[in-house]
Parts: C-alpha cells; sequence; structure tokens
C-alpha cells in the first residue's frame, strides 16, 4: 500500500469554556507546537475547539476521519471523572479497535512527574479505519508529558492501519518501526 506523502493531522480540544470563549484554548496551540517541533516530514495541521459532549466529540471525530481524511487526531480535554467528561465515550462510539497501551504509557508517565490525579483520566487510543485517535487530558502541561511517552509508536503505528508516513526528529523522540 503507496501512503500519503503529507501526512493529515488534527488537533481538537474538547473543552465548554474554551469553546464559548471563557478562556483562550492553549491545550490545541500546545499539541501543534509539539507536532510542529517533533514532525519533520510534511505535515497538514488543523485546529477545532468543541464542546464537551459525546454525541457531538463524535461527530466531530468521524467528520475528520472520513470527511476530512485525517491520519491522525489528538483530542484534549473531557477525559476526566465529572458529568460533562465524555470524550472517551465519544471515542468508542466511532473506534473500530482500542489501543489501551496508550493511556497506561500516559497515565504512568504523568504519575511519574508527581501527578496523583493522573490516574482520574482515561485517556486512550484507538482506530477507525486509516486513522489513529489520541485521547490526552485537558490540561494544557499534560500535553507534552503524554505525547512524549506514547509517540514513539505512532509513526508505525501510521504505517500499519494504511495511513499517512510520518518521520520524527530523532533528537526529540525516535520512532521505533521494527525490522
Ligand atoms: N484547552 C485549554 N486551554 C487552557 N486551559 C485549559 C484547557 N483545558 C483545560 N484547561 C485548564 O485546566 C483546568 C482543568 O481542565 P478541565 O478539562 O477539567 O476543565 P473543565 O472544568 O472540564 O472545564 P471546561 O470543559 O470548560 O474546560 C481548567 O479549569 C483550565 O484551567
Ligand atoms: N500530566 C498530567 N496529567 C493529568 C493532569 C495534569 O495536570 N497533568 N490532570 C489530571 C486531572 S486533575 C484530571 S481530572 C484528568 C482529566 O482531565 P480532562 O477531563 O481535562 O481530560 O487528567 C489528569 N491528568
Amino acid at each position: 500500500m503507496s501512503q500519503r506523502q503529507t501526512a493529515r493531522i488534527a488537533v481538537v480540544t474538547v473543552s465548554d469554556r474554551a469553546s464559548r470563549g471563557e478562556y483562550e484554548d492553549r491545550g490545541g496551540p500546545a499539541a501543534e507546537a509539539w507536532l510542529r517541533q517533533t514532525v519533520t516530514s510534511p505535515v497538514e495541521i488543523v485546529r477545532h475547539v468543541v464542546p464537551d459532549g459525546r454525541e457531538g466529540v463524535a461527530a466531530t471525530l468521524r467528520q475528520l476521519a472520513d470527511g476530512a481524511g485525517a491520519d491522525l487526531i489528538l483530542v484534549t480535554g473531557g477525559t476526566g471523572p465529572a458529568p460533562r467528561d465524555e470524550t472517551p465515550e465519544a471515542l468508542a462510539d466511532v473506534i473500530e479497535k482500542e489501543l489501551p497501551g496508550f493511556g497506561e504509557a500516559m497515565r504512568r508517565a504523568s504519575l511519574a512527574e508527581g501527578v496523583p490525579t493522573a490516574i482520574l483520566s482515561r485517556q486512550t487510543a484507538g482506530i477507525r479505519n486509516a486513522c489513529l485517535m489520541i485521547l490526552l487530558p485537558g490540561k494544557p502541561a499534560a500535553i507534552a508529558t503524554c505525547l512524549d511517552a506514547v509517540f514513539a509508536a505512532v509513526p508505525y503505528c501510521l504505517d500499519l492501519i494504511g495511513a499517512g508516513r510520518i518521520e520524527t526528529d530523532e533528537k526529540r523522540i525516535r520512532a521505533f518501526r521494527p525490522a
């Protein structure tokens, strides 16, 4: 299977208050900045800010994967235990396969940084067709911690599902592609 040369990445901030303009979204820009510093191959990055809620988030994920042809979607926010935190339920509605190892590795990294509430985040990842979706906590400071913890496995995962190929700056993240 030939892989698309310019990978399409979507960054989705899920936050009631950021979507209403009550505070400036800092999570989406942090995720985009992390990607631009790390991915060295051609990439298109689009950002969206949406309110919490299962149906709306699921519709956004479907549109980005199926309509916009995203290879990778990073979602930040709505992973906690509060009543409006429904991002994992939205993900479950749209994916064919869950990859729970992503959540395990991200929570371990946050715990190792001394954040005991890391276990409150139901962060995870999943596959829909040729799109990998990764859920991150809403705290902007968590984004680099969590992406640093899992991103070495992302390029090979995209290869396996037939998504666009990405290369990384080895000084930041050494992509692991088993021989
Ligand atoms: N995208 C973001 N940009 C800036 N700060 C954020 C963002 N998401 C979360 N935060 C900060 O982290 C705190 C905890 O995030 P959390 O996702 O639990 O918010 P929340 O109480 O669910 O509210 P909301 O969904 O309206 O953002 C917020 O109060 C805010 O200070
Ligand atoms: N690295 C890191 N992980 C973190 C946090 C944090 O500040 N740093 N906050 C935790 C808290 S307090 C919550 S409630 C959950 C879920 O956050 P979310 O609902 O914004 O996704 O993420 C957790 N994971």
